[in-house]
């Protein structure tokens, strides 16, 4: 029997006089990793935006392990346990790989930042970080500047940091956006191994296959269908959707 972890109501959202993201209704439940698609435009990023605070919902509700998020701060709700990451890189260029991950680590334990103290003094943050940049294969680049690190490579250092405040779920925005196609099976095998509650919006149509356990087609900021991959491939609404561009 899986558990509800996240759900969304009857969110809504309506900004410049439009209705951006209209009535979307679905549940997550606990492992389960659902990937959010649909055509530039259809409220895919709103919609994030609703779930982790970035955006107040006009209507609806957020809820997380039932208790009702909607009207609280983007900051509680990652301290409950909401994780995100964004279309842009949200990496502190100028600081090595590892101390990205270990202020993160550091910010979650609630930790007060003593700058003058010497940054590895934090034993407990740095073995939190160390161990999510085990999880996501940069435990070798940790001492970097993590300016220097490729694109594909800071991807996975934004994941570690999420990580390292142990999130209940993660969402996801785009992650393989800008990439080279050769780095794309790398960074879906890490997210792959992450083993949490993933929501990922994704156009890659081979990762989400690969990566989801339903898929959520969002159009016009409603959602349009949610199922297994399988069914929505085959789903007409959902091709008509992306006006006979292939799925
Ligand atoms: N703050 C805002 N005020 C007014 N309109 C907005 C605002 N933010 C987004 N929109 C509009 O809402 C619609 C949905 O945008 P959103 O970025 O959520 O779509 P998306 O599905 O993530 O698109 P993409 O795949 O291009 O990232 C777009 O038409 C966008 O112009």
């Amino acid at each position: 029997m899986t558990s509800t972890v996240l759900a969304v109501d009857g969110l809504s959202w309506n900004a410049g006089g439009a209705r951006i993201v209209s009535d979307v209704t679905f549940d997550v439940a606990e492992g389960e990793f659902v990937a959010v698609i649909g055509p530039n435009g259809a409220g895919k990023t709103s919609l994030f935006n609703l779930i982790s605070g970035v955006q107040r919902a006009s209507g609806g509700t957020v809820t997380l392990d039932g208790a009702d998020i909607t009207r609280e701060a983007p900051q509680r709700r990652a301290r409950r346990g909401l994780g995100r990451t964004f279309q842009t890189s949200s990496v502190f260029a100028s600081l090595t790989v590892i101390e990205n991950v270990r202020l993160a680590a550091a910010a979650h334990r609630g930790s007060c930042l003593r700058l003058w103290r010497r940054a590895s003094s934090d034993a407990a943050a740095l073995a939190v970080a160390s161990e999510a940049l085990e999880r996501v294969g940069l435990a070798d680049r940790a001492r970097e500047i993590a300016g220097s690190l490729s694109h594909g490579d800071k991807r996975k250092l934004e994941i570690a940091i999420l990580l390292a405040t142990d999130p209940r779920v993660i969402l996801l925005d785009e992650p393989m956006a800008g990439l080279g196609a050769g780095d794309v099976p790398a960074l879906t095998q890490v997210i792959r191994s992450l083993d949490r509650t993933i929501l990922m919006v994704e156009h890659h149509m081979h990762v989400l296959l690969d990566l989801a356990d339903r898929v959520a087609v969002m159009h016009h900021g409603a959602l349009l269908a949610i199922d297994t991959p399988e069914k929505i491939m085959a789903d007409p609404t959902v091709r008509d959707a992306y006006l006979g561009e292939p799925l």
